[in-house]
């Protein structure tokens, strides 16, 4: 197997906050070196049958663009590239390809916007990846009953685009515009998880194409009752799947109505460890507090040079409260308190939605402007997840660890869910930095499990996350993932070797 490094360094100017996609360049030897020869005279027979069924637009076998559907905005794998890239327009396009790809045992691999951060889309056995960007309607839309249902083309924010006309909004927001299949696929989260929760809290049904093709909704077709004991809840099982058990064609989500005030502050501590303290505290009070992000020092000094801002370069909140006036000011009063108790600076303020904005912008970009500011590196992103008790301390210990090693690594996250990632940069020329920050990521991961956490509070296994999982769940939990998979995709075509590597 062939695998080349590329920096992702020179691409990101495009890339950035479009979530579009990379065009990058091989030859046409290397593709074809990486390629399982049986499976290419396979693609051969099934591109023609395809092509009846979507026609010309509808199918790709361009090396371009195989290449562009098997990377995410996580780790590159340049040897595990999809054969074929087709474009649904409805379910039934869909459910058309998965039975000619189940006939011809051709491994299947839904794409959303790409956007994910654990190599959730490449082509681990080659295969097809299916594009599901042309399914892109609001097929329901029930405002008075807080819902909506859309296909896998809609984004949050083109969602949030629609709701906002109706004082209505959807919450869960992964800094990038992912697709809300994609985003129900990985059961994603954000800034505002706190206090609306993450997709497993927010999608009532799914609609889901099987790999043998058959269609089906996982609470009874077009249902969309809050709640529901009709017997297992399929419909969490598919929040999270990852790609493995089928494709989620239609998502059902709650929606929430646009608050009458929003106010976001900013606010500096001595120490991480008085910024995590300050959060335990507000939730342990009650405060309904919608945000409240962390940004560490190393995080603050590279978003003030790459954005000419001048924050002190110090551990920071950033906090947002939302409901009546009324509420906004004794929230926000009482949580001055508790910031003022841990040594916290005064509030720095912003009520109007451009200001708001602005100031949560520097919040949202640190994932680029971390990448900028290090040119030609990559990085290992971590994502533990704790109980909230845990955090204060388990974010020191990573910092003094990060500090020890000599690796640039600002911490940063959604410390209100117990959540907070890592970015371990590296220079990919350096192999030794490489393995530090494996390392490190490694005995990080290792931290939160032995506190009762995850390995992955909102980005999923993919593959960077795949060696931990035994771990976390244990042998049997594993055993009986695997089971339920089999049960769902016999024949193990659903985005084989991502979760667990294999039968
Ligand atoms: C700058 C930045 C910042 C963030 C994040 C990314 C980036 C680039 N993310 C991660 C990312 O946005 C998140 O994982 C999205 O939910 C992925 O949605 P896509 O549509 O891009 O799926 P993408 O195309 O990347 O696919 C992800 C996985 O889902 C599967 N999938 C996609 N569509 C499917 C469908 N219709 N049916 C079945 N399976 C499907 C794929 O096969 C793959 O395994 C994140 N995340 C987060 O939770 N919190 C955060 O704060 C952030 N922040
Ligand atoms: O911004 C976030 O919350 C993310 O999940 C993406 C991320 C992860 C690590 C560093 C920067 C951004
Ligand atoms: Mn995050």
């Amino acid at each position: 197997m062939q695998c080349f490094f590329i920096s992702r360094f020179v691409f990101n100017n495009s890339l950035c906050q479009t979530g579009s996609l990379r065009y990058f360049h091989y030859s046409r030897f290397v593709l074809q070196s990486t390629r399982n020869h049986q499976l290419v005279d396979k693609i051969k027979v099934l591109k023609q049958n395809l092509i009846k069924v979507l026609g010309k637009d509808g199918i790709s076998d361009s090396e371009t663009i195989c290449r562009q559907h098997s990377r995410d905005e996580g780790v590159e794998r340049n040897d595990h590239i999809v054969d074929l890239v087709v474009w649904p327009k409805s379910t039934e396009e869909c459910s058309i390809i998965a039975s000619i790809c189940y006939e011809k045992k051709v491994p299947m691999i839904p794409f959303g916007t790409g956007t994910g951060l654990e190599s959730g889309v490449c082509g681990v056995h080659g295969g097809v990846s299916v594009d599901m960007s042309k399914m892109n309607k609001i097929v329901d839309f029930n405002p008075e009953d807080f819902d909506v249902t859309v296909q896998p083309g809609v984004t949050r924010k083109g969602l949030n685009h629609f709701l906002k006309d109706h004082g209505l909004w959807f919450p869960v927001d992964p800094g990038a515009d992912a697709s809300l299949c994609g985003m129900t696929a990985t059961s994603a989260s954000g800034t505002n998880a706190v206090r609306y929760g993450t997709m497993r809290e927010n999608v009532l049904n799914t609609e889901i194409v099987l790999a043998d093709g058959r269609v089906f909704w996982t609470a009874g077709k077009n249902r969309r009752s809050k709640k529901s004991s009709a017997g297992f809840n399929l419909t969490n099982l598919f929040v999270g799947s990852e790609g493995s058990l089928g494709f989620i064609t239609k998502t059902t989500l709650k929606i929430y109505g646009i608050p009458e005030m929003m106010a976001s502050a900013v606010c500096a501590f001595p120490t991480v460890k008085a910024a995590v303290d300050m959060c335990v505290q507000v939730l342990q009070s009650n405060i309904p507090i919608a945000r409240i992000e962390l940004m560490d020092d190393v995080a603050m000094e590279m978003c003030n040079n790459h954005n000419k801002l001048n924050y002190e370069v110090a551990p920071t909140l950033f906090l947002e409260f939302h409901g009546t006036e009324e509420s906004v000011k004794s929230q926000a009063k009482f949580a001055a308190e508790i910031a003022d108790y841990n040594g916290g600076s005064q509030f720095h303020w912003a009520y109007e939605t451009e200001e708001r904005n602005r100031l949560w912008k520097a919040r949202h970009d640190i994932y680029w402007t971390v990448l900028q500011s290090n040119p030609g590196c990559r990085a290992i992103v971590t994502d533990v997840c704790v109980p909230i008790t845990c955090l204060p301390d388990l974010i020191a210990q990573t910092k003094s660890d990060i500090q020890k090693s000599g690796i640039i690594g600002p911490c940063l996250g959604h410390v209100g869910d117990g959540n907070f990632h890592s970015f371990l940069v590296f220079n990919p020329s350096e192999p030794e930095e490489l393995k530090k920050a494996e390392q490190l990521a490694s005995r990080l991961t290792k931290r939160a499990l032995d506190l009762n956490g995850t390995c992955t509070g909102e980005h999923g296994i993919g593959i960077g996350k795949m060696a931990y999982l035994e771990k976390e769940i244990g042998p049997v939990g594993l055993e009986m993932m695997k089971s339920i998979k089999r049960t769902f995709d016999p024949h193990w075509l659903m985005n084989p070797g991502k979760i667990f590597s294999s039968e």
